[in-house]
Order: C-alpha cells, then sequence, then structure tokens
C-alpha cells in the first residue's frame, strides 16, 4: 500500500491554518502568558525522564487543535502504521524503512538478532583483549572508515557517551581529504587498530579510497594474513567487501530496509558497540524502542514527536520561518547538529511531492545550533534582536554526569534564561535606547531530561526521527531517499578526469573550467 498522498494546502486544516495566523501572528506571547497561568501545564508533556515544554511557542488551544486536524486530514496515523508494519514506504526506491525494527525487543526479527549477537561477541572479544593484533598485543584503537550516516551517528553517540567509555579509543576518517587521513593515521600503531570499514553499498568513493589508503599503510607493517585481525566491514554489499580483501567472517551484514541515516542501531553502530561495551550499546537502542512506543500509540495531542514535527510546520509554513536552531546545553552532545541536519536536510530537502508534482509551499527547514553555553556568547545576538525568526530547541539534563554542581548550576541557569529571555525580551520595561530593546516573543521548546544516559539518548535520537518522519507526512514529500546528492557524485567523475588528464576541454561551464586549470597550474 503506498503512502497516502494529500497535498496539505489544499486540506480544511490548512485552509484554516492560515486564518487563524492573521490572529495570531502579532499576538505577543508576554501578554498570553500574564493572562493564562496554567499555559505551560497544557502545552507540556512529561514522559519517562523527559520533561518537555512547548508552552514557549506562538500558540494558543486553537493552534494546536487546528494543526492535529492537519494531521489527521494528511493521515498521519496511517502513514506512522505503514512505517512500523514495514511497507515500502520509500516508494522511489522501492524499499521499507525500518531502522526501528533494529531495537524492537518485543518482536525482534532472527537476522536483527543475529547481528547483535555477533556485534556483542565481537566487541566483547576486542574489549577484554581475547581478539589481539598481528603480533599478539591488544588492541587500543578502533577507527571508523565512512561517511554520511556512515559516520555521523557513531561519532555522534560516542562523543555524546563519552562518560560510559572503556579504554578504547575510538577515531573517525570520513573526509577524503588526505590531510586528515595522514593526521589521523600519525597516532595510530598497526599492531594494535582495528578498522571498521563502513559503507552500506561499499561503493563510496570518499570511503573506498580511504579504506585503501588505511590498508596500504597497515601493509607496511603486516601481512595480507594478518588482515582479518584488523579489518572488519560493515555493509549490504557482502562481494564489495570481499573484494576489497575482508574475510566473510569479519562482515558484518546490514539491510536495505535501514537508511543510511538512521543506521546508527544497526551494524553501523559497531564502533559505538566496541567504546562504550553491549550494556550500554543495548541501552541507547531499548531507549529509542521507548521513544517508538510512544510514538506509535499515544495520542497526537501528548505525542512529543507529533507535536515538536507540527510546530515545525507551523513556523515553516505560515511563519515563513526558514530555519530551526538546536541547542544542547551539555558538551557531550557538540556533534548533535551536525547528526540532526543530515537527518533532516537530506530527508526533507524536497521539491517534488509524493505524486511526483513540483512542490509549491516550503519543505525541509535548515537545521543549525551547538552547544550552550558557547553558542550565546557567538550567534545568540541574532537569535534576540535579529531579523529572522528562528524557532529553538533547547535541550537540558537536571544531573551532571560528574557531580561538578557548581558548575552545572550556572549551566543550567543560562539554560533556563535564554528561553525565558528569548520570551520576555525588554517588554514592558525601560530601556535606554532602541539599541538596548529585545522584542522577546520568540519560541522554543524546552527538552529537559533527568540525565546524559544511553537510555535517554537514544529516546532524543529517536525523537528527531520521528518528528522528521511526521514533518514529510504533513508536507507530501518522500522523507528516506536522497536522490539530491547523486548529481554532484556523477559530475565529481567529469572534474577528476579533467584534473586526473589535465585536460578541461570536457567541463561544461567556463567558470570551472578556469578554475580547475588554476588549480592545475598552481600545482606546477
Ligand atoms: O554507507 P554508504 O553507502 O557509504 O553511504 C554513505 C552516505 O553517502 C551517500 O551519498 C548518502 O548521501 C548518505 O545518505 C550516505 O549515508
Amino acid at each position: 500500500m503506498s503512502l497516502p498522498a494529500i497535498n496539505p494546502t489544499k486540506t480544511e486544516a490548512w485552509k484554516a491554518l492560515e486564518m487563524h495566523f492573521q490572529e495570531i501572528q502579532t499576538q505577543e506571547m508576554q501578554e498570553i502568558f500574564s493572562e493564562d497561568f496554567l499555559r505551560a501545564d497544557r502545552f507540556s508533556i512529561e514522559w519517562n525522564n523527559f520533561y518537555v515544554d512547548y508552552s514557549k511557542n506562538r500558540i494558543n488551544e486553537k493552534t494546536i487543535s487546528l494543526l492535529l486536524a492537519l494531521a489527521n486530514e494528511v493521515k498521519l496515523k496511517d502513514a506512522i502504521n505503514q512505517q512500523f508494519f514495514g511497507e515500502k514506504i520509500n516508494q522511489t526506491e522501492n524499499r521499507a524503512v525500518l531502522h526501528t525494527a533494529l531495537r524492537d525487543f518485543d518482536n525482534m526479527k532472527p537476522e536483527v538478532k543475529e547481528t547483535l549477537n555477533k556485534m556483542k561477541s565481537f566487541s566483547e572479544a576486542i574489549i577484554n583483549g581475547n581478539h589481539a593484533g598481528f603480533t599478539g598485543k591488544k588492541i587500543t584503537d578502533i577507527v571508523n572508515v565512512g561517511i554520511g550516516g556512515s559516520h555521523l551517528g557513531p561519532e555522534m553517540i560516542s562523543e555524546a557517551l563519552h562518560f560510559y567509555r572503556n579504554h578504547l579509543k575510538t577515531h573517525f576518517i570520513a573526509n577524503i581529504d588526505g590531510d586528515d587521513v595522514v593526521e589521523k593515521l600519525k597516532t595510530l600503531n598497526p599492531e594494535t587498530t582495528i578498522f571498521i570499514i563502513v559503507s552500506k553499498s561499499f561503493s563510496t568513493q570518499e570511503t573506498i579510497a580511504n579504506a585503501n589508503v588505511v590498508k596500504t599503510w597497515f601493509l607496511q607493517q603486516g601481512n595480507e594474513s594478518d588482515l582479518q585481525k584488523h579489518f572488519v566491514a560493515v555493509s549490504t554489499n557482502e562481494k564489495g567487501a570481499r573484494e576489497f580483501g575482508i574475510s566473510q567472517n569479519n562482515i558484518f551484514p546490514m539491510d536495505d530496509w535501514v537508511g543510511g541515516r538512521f543506521s546508527l542501531w544497526s551494524s553501523v553502530g559497531l564502533s559505538i558497540c566496541c567504546a562504550l561495551g553491549y550494556k550500554n550499546f543495548e541501552a541507547l537502542l531499548k531507549g529509542a524502542f521507548e521513544m517508538d512506543k510512544h510514538f506509535r500509540n499515544e495520542e497526537f495531542n501528548k505525542n512529543i514527536p507529533v507535536i515538536f514535527g507540527l510546530l515545525s510546520v507551523w513556523y515553516n509554513n505560515f511563519f515563513k520561518a526558514e530555519s530551526e536552531a538546536v541547542v544542547a546545553y551539555s558538551q557531550y552532545l557538540h556533534k548533535l547538529v551536525p547528526y540532526l541536519q543530515q537527518a533532516f536536510m537530506e530527508s526533507n530537502g524536497k521539491s517534488v511531492d509524493r505524486n511526483g508534482n513540483k512542490i509549491e509551499y516550503q519543505t525541509g527547514n535548515i537545521v543549525w545550533g551547538n552547544v550552550g553555553s558557547n553558542s550565546q556568547h557567538a550567534y545568540f545576538q541574532l537569535l534576540h534582536q535579529g531579523t529572522k525568526l528562528i524557532p529553538t530547541d533547547f535541550i537540558g539534563f537536571s544531573k551532571s554526569l560528574h557531580g561538578n554542581n557548581k558548575n552545572h548550576f550556572i549551566l543550567m541557569a543560562n539554560f533556563f534564561a535564554q528561553t525565558e529571555a528569548l520570551w520576555g525580551g525588554t517588554h514592558n520595561k525601560k530601556v535606554d535606547n532602541s539599541f538596548k530593546s529585545f522584542e522577546g516573543n520568540k519560541p522554543s521548546n524546552t527538552i529537559l531530561i533527568e540525565e546524559l544516559t544511553p537510555e535517554n539518548l537514544g529516546s532524543l535520537v529517536a525523537l528527531y526521527e520521528h518528528k522528521l518522519f511526521v514533518q514529510g507526512i504533513i508536507w507530501n514529500i518522500f522523507s528516506y531517499d536522497q536522490w539530491g546528492v547523486e548529481l554532484g557524485k556523477n559530475v565529481a567523475k567529469e572534474t577528476l578526469s579533467a584534473i586526473e588528464n589535465g585536460d578541461t576541454s570536457e567541463i561544461k561551464n567556463n567558470s570551472t573550467q578556469k578554475l580547475i586549470a588554476k588549480f592545475l597550474k598552481n600545482r606546477t
């Protein structure tokens, strides 16, 4: 069965939202709060270890009920069921989208269980030293060679859960930039390093080129027969991995129903499993599974990903906000935004609808941000006094992991202060001059989580995965393909051939031609 394909702008709810927007666009949240003492109770959701407050948004009860009506009109519930039942909702690639099956502990597919067991025994052998390097030394370093979805998730999680890590160091070689590869290899000893070549397709130019560099580097000291102690692959393309020289036993399979940017829960998470131990990896999956159940079963008006997705549509399509910021008040989460950028922008950066027609409304929002409090001293000026409306998610934790309460109180004081300042501005306050005036009325969501644990992180990441699904269903686009990255890859073949042959005559654009000629000249 295909996904419903309803143009959202033609629904009754959309038309009602357009009219409603006229009433609400000039309303000030400062006034709304002063008249409504229960607002924070009504527009908040308590769930497991999460407290999600979305009351500081430019909404009222009617907005939410119209947004929920929109979700119903575009048949969001049916779409959610179709996804979880494994229907081929990635229609342009004829694939199911089942990253949720990787963490479905109530009903786990045998092949998922088998791969998890394989990951468990491999990671345990590395951690306890039973799997040693070619000279008998214990493994000390794990290098993930992969890009995009085969890099961003594992790196983000390894950084986010640094507190829970064992003695193994992890490294990530993603960029084709040879300088980066050399810098990373400088710090490594081939006798004690495992390379995990992660590529769903096993054909990505950057990954295969980098894998060859590290293999050549390894073979300066080790033999071909030692490769099996140091090289493993994660891929759906087992043939490609074998041809590269990886033994069948060292291949961790992947299924084609796992999209690259949603694959950290699969064997793509092998580096995470090694660095954190299987128990923590499983806890991460279980946290995501909890969020999956919430998303599937909770009424939409208390459903965090649904509410977040709808609010995003509200700002994107009615307030015409172009971007959203995510600011996590935890240094551990410093890789969260690059991860979310791929998740959201690769999924929803589409301009053709599910009927194949060109879209005439805005889709995929730009996601950006960093960690607090650093961000406050950098770009927050624009959030507070710029001309653009930028809804912002604030993510913070009640407990710090190292128990340094003094710093944590200051950190969290800033966390709360920023949403308060963005909301209130200098409303009704006397200011010396217009330069010091803050309009306020800037929207934010606050996600307050008890503690940064593997479970809670799993839930947080799954929340955003489901949010982008909700957006995609409303915008009537296919969120799970990424045809937009193909053209650049093909053109890169032409430009590489021009560089290698020193001949730019096949390059179509004169500006590009001149640039390559200059590049070649500079190198002589
Ligand atoms: O895992 P791979 O097959 O090597 O793919 C790596 C990445 O490259 C592609 O171009 C896609 O844009 C990403 O979605 C994917 O995660």
